[in-house]
């Protein structure tokens, strides 16, 4: 069992200090003496000696190493600041002045505090600060706050010696309890013209978020009944667990919130000063000329600093140094990548590291982290990718408030300071955090190839090129070998959905790539070589006759190009087609004329036999844009039509299957014959493709080549040809997709 003594006051020792309350004489300084002694006895676990917690005050020995604001700066916040304490009537008594980590909180809070003091207002103060054992403790919070306002209200010494020493475990008890008894009934009792200001800096620096939330409720407790002259300022990280017990305020709100916002205008005059001193006063800057540095580097350190003083501090502190030369240490602080930049962000890699350390789940965070500043991915697209449940990502970031502006209206996440990617860049200062290194990088692409392997949904933000981006300067691996199964499965809808920014080299790229990690499958390269060749078809046909760039480094395989001749002139989605239905390039044929068989019968049935065309949605799609027709009666039709032209092509091309021969019956004599033309052309094609047939049934070759008109003549123009222009059409057709493909002329029919 360890004794606190706070002595009081009077006595022999202690300097006097000027106490204040009611504008009584000057309380003592912290002496030793009999006459005002109250005696907080600690638990058991308290071994440290009591005078650690009153590092915890603004003025303490060793408080000249603190953060205060240098002089002209923050003055109008802590004008503010200061009349809203001064106010004998304010309509709140409580304010939480919140800002990311670094921005100044603490700074402000202690100029605050000693301003106060000077306007004999500060009723107490405790500066919590992480890592120091007694500053971190929530126990010793309202104790060392009442043992400073005994010391400095004459009339507020005997009641609150009188708590501690009737109740000496005081300290023991619980945080409301210690408030009520020490400060909340002493106080009420107690009269006071002016206003009161007690000043608690870093909540989030106090261990244990249950006691920072404890601390909170008997501040912020209706019950506890405040004296009318005292105010509460309480600043802090704007972390999760605080933020929630000040949410934004209505109109009976006992508090007020205060925003420590940026300020590149108090920056700049910070930085302007002290290279000004380090000028005039470091031995090897006789020579260097004035101003120093120039304004254009000044200003770009200002917007480094993301008008926030953290980044400011740190670089004034490397650069100062005595024992190195300013200039040098400029030239590295410019180049953050250089060699020693490392030692210029000291401090301020503490400060990250020692955030980032305190998130759980760092496994989980890292990745996302890596898509945040790689991607700018909001968290509804940071859920969906990495396929968390909803509200997840957002979860996952609960401990970086205090680095990470993020905005839950607008769904935007980034960085409050800019020095804090700039960390997260440079392996030598954020280690395994890095969102460059190589780790990371495979982690995160892992991740999007699984989403991407997924069905297809139409994201927000298209970021398959920075994928690309993400992959392509991996270098080979075990663990990249890894990433050969996901590449492999990746579903094409994405590469080829149209709200996608890509370009044709990209895709080509990933071809390149497999083929220089000597590991890669043959069969993977070609896959992704059939996919560059697709898509540079598909911004041929979007951007009209481009010739496609990746033709020279990709080869697709001759089956693509077979069917791709075929379809260069149906312009269908033929990519989404082949994923859905999980097919390989063979099957694609067959299955593409089963599938258009099936619409135009389907749209035969929808429609009633065309008596109500709004029912057949290709009909509607391609009169709303204008595709075919004027009307939709017209546009009908006409999309059968083209249904069956491009049915025609396919049989031709595919395999002999009885299945699909079958499924032809199926087409309505009605639907073949109201265009002549596409009918001609069906009967025409399916003739010869029965030809193809390993053993061809003689009987039915003929019956469906008597199908056609055998007037030649009369049927040899454009719109509806007889069968010998159905072959030059044919071979023209295919002949001139290949021409404009740049494909080989082994591939060309001949005649
Ligand atoms: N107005 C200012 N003038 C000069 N230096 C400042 C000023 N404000 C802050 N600094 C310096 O910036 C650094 C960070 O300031 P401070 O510790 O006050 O930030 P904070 O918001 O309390 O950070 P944290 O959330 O990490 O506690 C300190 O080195 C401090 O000296």
């Amino acid at each position: 069992m360890n004794n606190y003594h706070y002595y009081v006051a009077g006595g022999t020792g202690g300097a006097g200090g000027p106490g204040y309350g009611n504008g009584a004489g000057g309380a003592g300084g912290q002496g030793i003496g009999p006459s005002l002694n109250f005696d907080i006895q600690s638990s058991a676990s308290f071994t440290v000696n009591n005078t650690e917690s009153l590092e915890a005050i603004h003025d303490s020995t060793d408080s000249f190493m603190e953060p205060k604001c240098h002089p002209e700066t923050r003055t109008r916040m802590l004008k503010d600041l200061r009349k809203w304490a001064l106010d004998p009537h304010p309509t709140t008594t409580i304010l939480w002045l919140y800002g990311p980590a670094g921005a100044g909180k603490s700074a402000i809070m202690r100029t605050l505090a000693t301003q106060l003091h000077e306007d004999r207002r500060l009723g107490g103060c405790f500066f919590f600060k992480r890592g120091h054992v007694m500053r971190t403790n929530a126990r010793m919070l309202f104790t060392t706050i009442a043992y400073q306002l005994a010391l400095n209200i004459e009339s507020l010494r005997t009641p609150i010696s009188r708590v501690a020493e009737k109740n000496p475990s005081i300290i023991g008890r619980s945080i409301e309890t210690q408030m009520q008894q020490l400060i909340s009934e002493p106080c009420r009792a107690h009269e006071n013209r002016h206003s009161l200001v007690i000043v608690i800096d870093g909540l989030d620096e106090c261990d244990g978020h249950a006691f920072q939330g404890e601390i909170l409720r008997a501040i912020l407790n209706p019950s506890s009944n405040h004296a009318i002259f005292l105010r509460f300022i309480i600043a802090s990280r704007p972390e999760p667990q605080i933020s929630k017990m000040f949410p934004l305020p209505d109109h009976s709100c006992n508090y007020r919130r205060f925003n420590v916002e940026q300020s590149f205008d108090d920056v700049h005059k910070y930085l302007r000063d002290e290279f000004s001193r380090i000028h005039r006063d470091h031995s090897t800057m006789a020579k260097i000329p004035s101003p120093w540095p120039e304004p254009s580097v000044l200003e770009k350190l200002v917007r480094k600093s993301s008008g926030y003083f953290i980044y400011a501090s740190t670089i004034i502190k490397f650069i100062g140094d005595e024992n190195f030369r300013p200039t040098v240490r400029l030239e590295v602080v410019q180049n953050t990548n250089g060699p020693g930049s490392e030692l210029a962000y000291d401090a301020l890699d503490q400060l990250y590291m020692t955030i980032l350390c305190s998130v759980p789940r760092q496994s989980e965070l890292i990745p996302i982290l890596c898509a945040i500043f790689k991607f700018g991915w909001c968290s509804k697209e940071l859920d969906k990718v990495f396929r968390l449940a909803k509200g997840e990502a957002l979860l996952l970031l609960r401990g970086l408030h205090s680095v990470l502006k993020i905005r839950s209206s607008k769904d935007e996440i980034s960085s409050h300071h800019a020095s804090f990617v700039d960390f997260l860049k440079h392996p030598d200062r954020s280690g395994t955090f890095c969102i460059d290194i190589l780790n990371n990088q495979i982690s995160l692409a892992r991740s999007l190839l699984q989403y991407y392997a997924g069905p297809f949904q139409r994201p927000k933000i298209f970021t398959l090129s920075n994928l690309i981006d993400l992959i392509v300067p991996l270098p080979p691996s075990d663990e990249v070998t890894g990433l050969f199964p996901l590449l492999r499965s990746m579903n094409p809808d994405y590469i080829f959905d149209p709200g996608e920014n890509l370009i044709s080299p990209k895709i080509g790229s990933i071809a390149s790539w497999l083929k220089n990690t000597l590991s890669a499958p043959a069969d993977l390269i070609q896959l992704w070589k059939d996919y560059a060749f697709m898509f540079s078809i598909d911004c041929m046909r979007r951007y009209d006759n481009i010739t496609p760039s990746v033709k020279h480094i990709i080869s697709p395989s001759p089956e693509l190009l077979r069917i791709l001749v075929s379809l260069g002139f149906l312009g269908r989605p033929l990519w989404s087609l082949l994923t859905k239905l999980d097919l390989t390039w063979t099957d694609l044929r067959t299955t593409l004329s089963l599938q258009l068989i099936r619409k135009i019968v389907k749209n035969h049935v929808d429609t009633e036999g065309g008596a109500n065309p709004s029912a057949s949605r290709d009909t509607v799609f391609s009169y709303k844009h204008g595709l075919l027709g004027r009307n939709l009666e017209e546009a009908y039709p006409r999309s059968q039509q083209a249904l069956g032209w491009d049915i025609s092509y396919l049989v031709r091309l595919s395999p002999p299957c009885p299945v699909l021969y079958r499924e032809l019956w199926s087409i309505p004599p009605s639907e073949i014959w109201s265009s002549l033309a596409s009918g001609n052309t069906l009967i025409h094609h399916v003739s010869k493709w029965l030809e193809s047939f390993p053993d061809p049934m003689i009987e039915l070759i003929t019956f469906w080549q008597r199908a056609m008109p055998d007037f030649e003549p009369c049927f040899n123009n454009t719109f509806n040809p007889g069968p010998k222009s159905q072959e030059k059409r044919w071979h023209y057709h295919d002949n001139n997709m290949i021409v404009r493909l740049h494909l080989p002329n082994s591939l060309k029919i001949v005649v």
